[in-house]
C-alpha cells in the first residue's frame, strides 16, 4: 500500500496561469484531492516542527520581546506601549518591525523552501498571486489561530476599533506571496477579502522595486469611515525584512513591479465567520473597550 504522502507526490497539479480572477483555477483538481492532500501534509515531517506548535516556547523564540511586553501590559489595562509599537506611515497603514524575531523569519523561509520542495502540490494562494502557499492548508492553521487569538486580533481591534467588534475577526485566511523575476512580479490594485490585513515581510534580503502602493479610500455611504477618507490615505511602502503592516482590507493597494531579486511576504486576512467582511463602521459608543479587546476571546 502506498502512503498518502507517496500518492500526493504522484499527482500532477494544474499550473496556475490566470493573473486575475484565478481563485477557482483548477478547482476540480484541488477539491478531488483535498482529503489526500490533507493527509499527506500531516504525514510529512517538517523541517522546523516548532513553527507549527503555538505555546510558550513559540512565543519566546518567535515573537519580538517588545511585542510580548506591550501585550502583557495591555492585558493588564495599559494599552499605550502596544500603540507605540506602530507608526502610522500612511493614514490608515500602521507599520512595525517589532512583531516577530529574525529567527522566525529565517526558519519560516526555510520551512517554505522545504514545503515547496516536498513534492506535494500546493494551490495558488488567491485569484491574483500564482505563487506562494496557503498556510492553512499545509499545517499552520492551528498555530495561526492561536496567534490571532492571543495577539493579532486584539491588535487589529486596537488600531481599527471602528471595524473590529467582538465577532468581526474571528477567522483568518493566511498565505504567502512570492515575487521574483521568473514568477509574479507585480499585483494589480485591489482590496482584500478581510476586515483587517496583517502583512509581514519575510525578506529574503534584497530586491528592487516591489513597493506597495496604497490609494485614498474614497469610500462613501456604507463604506464611509468615521474620520472620513483622510483616515485611509495614499502612499508607497518600501518593505524591509521584518517589517509588518496592518491595514484595513478595504484600503486599496497594489504591488509595483519587482525588477530584480525576490520578496516573500506572509499575509493574514482577518474576517468574521464564513468569510464575512464587515464594512459598516461602528459608532464610537458601539466600539469595544480596551479591556474587552484584550480579554480572552471566549469571554466576549
Ligand atoms: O505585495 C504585497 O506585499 C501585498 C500582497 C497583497 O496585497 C495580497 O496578497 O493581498
Ligand atoms: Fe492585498
Amino acid at each position: 500500500a502506498c502512503t498518502a504522502l507517496e500518492a500526493a507526490r504522484k499527482l500532477t497539479a494544474p499550473k496556475a496561469t490566470l493573473k486575475k480572477n484565478g481563485e477557482f483555477e483548477g478547482g476540480d483538481f484541488w477539491e478531488e484531492h483535498e482529503d489526500l492532500l490533507r493527509s499527506a501534509w500531516r504525514e510529512r515531517v517538517p523541517l522546523h516542527a516548532e513553527l507549527y506548535e503555538y505555546g510558550p516556547a513559540f512565543e519566546r523564540e518567535y515573537l519580538h520581546p517588545q511585542l510580548r511586553d506591550a501585550v502583557q501590559k495591555a492585558r493588564l489595562g495599559q494599552e499605550k506601549d502596544a500603540h507605540e509599537l506602530f507608526e502610522e506611515i500612511i493614514p490608515g497603514v500602521f507599520a512595525t518591525d517589532l512583531l516577530f524575531t529574525a529567527q522566525f523569519r529565517e526558519e519560516f523561509r526555510r520551512e517554505l523552501d522545504a514545503i515547496n520542495g516536498s513534492g506535494i502540490p500546493t494551490r495558488r494562494p488567491n485569484g491574483m498571486n500564482r505563487y506562494g502557499v496557503i498556510l492553512d492548508e499545509v499545517g499552520f492553521e492551528k498555530m495561526l489561530e492561536q496567534l490571532c487569538d492571543a495577539y493579532l486580533r486584539p491588535l487589529a481591534a486596537m488600531l481599527f476599533p471602528e471595524l473590529v467588534g467582538a465577532r468581526d475577526a474571528d477567522e483568518h485566511y493566511a498565505f504567502t506571496v512570492n515575487y521574483d523575476t521568473e514568477g509574479d512580479t507585480e499585483l494589480a490594485k485591489h482590496g482584500d477579502a478581510s476586515v483587517v490585513t496583517i502583512n509581514l515581510c519575510l525578506g529574503p534580503d534584497s530586491w528592487e522595486g516591489s513597493t506597495l502602493r496604497f490609494f485614498e479610500s474614497g469610500g462613501s455611504g456604507m463604506y464611509a469611515l468615521p474620520k472620513g477618507n483622510d483616515s485611509a490615505g495614499a502612499g508607497d511602502v518600501n518593505f524591509r525584512a521584518g517589517m509588518a503592516l496592518i491595514h484595513r482590507g478595504q484600503h486599496q493597494h497594489q504591488a509595483q513591479e519587482l525588477t530584480s531579486g525576490q520578496r516573500v511576504n506572509l499575509v493574514i486576512w482577518l474576517h468574521a465567520k464564513d468569510g464575512v467582511v464587515r464594512i459598516a463602521p461602528y459608532a464610537p459608543d458601539e466600539q469595544l473597550t480596551a479591556a474587552q479587546r484584550w480579554s480572552p476571546h471566549r469571554f466576549l
